[in-house]
């Protein structure tokens, strides 16, 4: 007989979802409170594991590591990324290829230090948008600054540049764009969102077994949104190709190199690229420069001892550089600190079993989705000394880093699906939170209360866009950050 960990009550069918709610880290946060470290949950017809302890993090993540670095199925992985051919959801040989490619040549040391002048370039630009800004307005909205894609320079469409660019040399966002190249910026913007959008729906085909699968009602829709994905990106190829002058070779260049006979795999990532790009890799970055703001504006002590130790280590004469930061270490803490605190995806990405095992003494059945909640490991009291108060000068006493070695702190997950796009992720939030701290004083709003509450999405946004006073801080703003635009 199968010893399996404990579950709470479940109901016919459905088995446990009734117990997840819209913010599902939460609600798997109080049922371990309940039942512990390691839970078995029924979801539908598919059986999963929820881990919310460090050891029990260690012990899938690195003793088995081989066993549970595994995707489950996930609908848009067949329908959108041409039957799961992109990276974050795939499994086995094909996701080995992907990211060992996506190592070497999106991610390697020397891809990032060639675009490092165009990180400062379009950091420069924020700044110098938001002195203007801040001339006329006082109280400025930091979600607007972070998301809006009215085509100005905004962090969201920053990250989206920076990666564009490194992806296909293209620029989609911007000034002195034509009105046609605006229009496909809209077009790309808006097959995103409605790609994000359809996999964050439920879909009756994840809790079903796989030859039950074609009773799901979403499946044409995923069709139409896979067909309008298609035409789109195959003009983008087309456009590539025709246009061959480039300075350097870009990842789209690499890809068809290496996969040229095989469009399919080209678009499947380019457009997983796309999606990750926009879930993983900008609004992650994004809403952790907003959580750090949020947290900093209510905690003025701490805004003030960063931003006495830029004025140490930068000066009052210049823009915060890449080469500043192994000297911010106050700065490095306050951003593990959000990390901790508001990880922006608090469940990390689900694992699967590929085959039976045992996790602290419990059996775990082959292909069961494996949640880590690594919101429940950031918030225990035996892990963390008052886990809920942000509190960077506890780094000033214990070691642990983001880097998927101290399993008490995992934001970025750990082992072989361990995100790749970590050390640009942590460059773009230590660039641009340092910016923002050198340049400006951020004050609360009168009135404003410390709202912590978590916003339903994606990645996990405060759910009020915080509001917040700006007033220059350096005296040269405008030629300071004029430079290296
Ligand atoms: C603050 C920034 C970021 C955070 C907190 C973050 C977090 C995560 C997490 C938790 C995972 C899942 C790990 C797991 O399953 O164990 C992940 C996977 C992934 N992330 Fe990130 N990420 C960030 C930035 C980025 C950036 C900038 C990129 C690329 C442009 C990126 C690309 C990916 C990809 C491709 C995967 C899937 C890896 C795989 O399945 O093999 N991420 N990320």
């Amino acid at each position: 007989r199968k010893r399996l960990p404990p579950s709470p009550w479940g109901l016919p069918l459905i088995g446990h979802v009734h117990h997840l709610s819209r913010l599902p880290h939460q609600s798997l946060q109080n049922l371990s409170r309940k039942l512990g470290g390691i839970m078995y949950l029924r979801l539908g017809m598919t059986p999963a594991i929820v881990i919310s302890s460090p050891d029990l993090a260690k012990e899938a993540l690195r003793s088995n590591d081989s066993s549970f670095g595994f995707r489950p199925y996930l609908l848009v992985g067949e329908y959108l990324t041409y039957n799961f051919k992109g990276i974050g959801l795939s499994n086995g040989d094909h996701w080995k290829n992907m990211r060992k490619i996506c190592i070497t040549e999106l991610f390697s040391v020397k891809r990032m230090e060639s675009f490092r002048g165009l990180r400062l370039a379009e950091v420069s630009h924020l700044v110098s948008r938001l002195a203007q800004a801040s001339k006329s307005q006082s109280v400025v909205n930091v979600r607007e600054l972070v998301t809006d894609f009215n085509f100005n320079i905004h962090l969201t469409v920053l990250t989206f540049n920076v990666q564009t660019r490194i992806l296909m040399s293209k620029r989609f966002f911007g000034e002195n764009l034509s009105d046609d190249e605006l229009a496909e910026a809209r077009v790309f913007k808006e097959l995103i969102d409605e790609s994000v959008k359809f996999a964050f729906q439920f879909h009756i085909s994840e809790f079903v077994p796989s030859w039950l699968k074609w009773i799901d009602w979403n499946i044409p829709q995923a069709k139409r949104v896979a067909a309008k994905q298609d035409e789109f990106l195959q003009k983008i190829i087309d456009e590539h190709k025709a246009k061959k002058s480039r300075p350097t070779k870009d990842f789209m260049d690499i890809l068809l190199e290496q996969r040229g006979d095989d469009q399919e795999v080209v678009k499947a990532i380019l457009m997983s690229f796309a999606q990750e790009i926009l879930i993983a890799g900008m609004d992650t970055s994004a809403c952790t420069v907003e959580w750090a703001l949020l947290e900093l504006v209510h905690n003025p002590e701490v805004m003030k001892k960063a931003q006495e130790e830029l004025d140490v280590v930068v000066g009052r004469n210049r823009m915060v550089t890449e080469t500043d930061f192994s000297k911010l270490t106050y700065l490095e803490a306050v951003i593990k600190e959000t990390l901790r605190l508001h990880p922006p995806v608090p469940i990390l990405v689900p694992h699967m079993s590929n085959k039976a095992c045992v996790l602290a003494g419990f059996d775990v059945p082959k292909g069961a989705t494996t949640i880590i909640n690594f919101y429940s490991i950031s918030r225990d009291p035996n892990v963390w000394e008052h886990p809920t108060k942000f509190w960077p000068e506890r780094f000033g006493q214990i070691t642990a880093d983001v880097k998927g070695q101290d399993f008490e702190l995992i934001p970025f997950g750990a082992g072989r699906r361990m995100c790749p796009g970590m050390s640009l992720g942590l460059k773009t939030v230590h660039l641009v939170l340092s910016n923002l701290l050198h340049s400006f004083h951020w004050e609360r709003v009168p009135g404003e209360s410390y709202n912590l509450d978590e916003g339903v999405g994606s990645v996990t946004w405060p759910k009020s866009p915080l509001q917040a006073q700006l007033t220059p801080r350096l005296r040269n703003l405008d030629v300071i950050f004029n430079f290296a635009q």
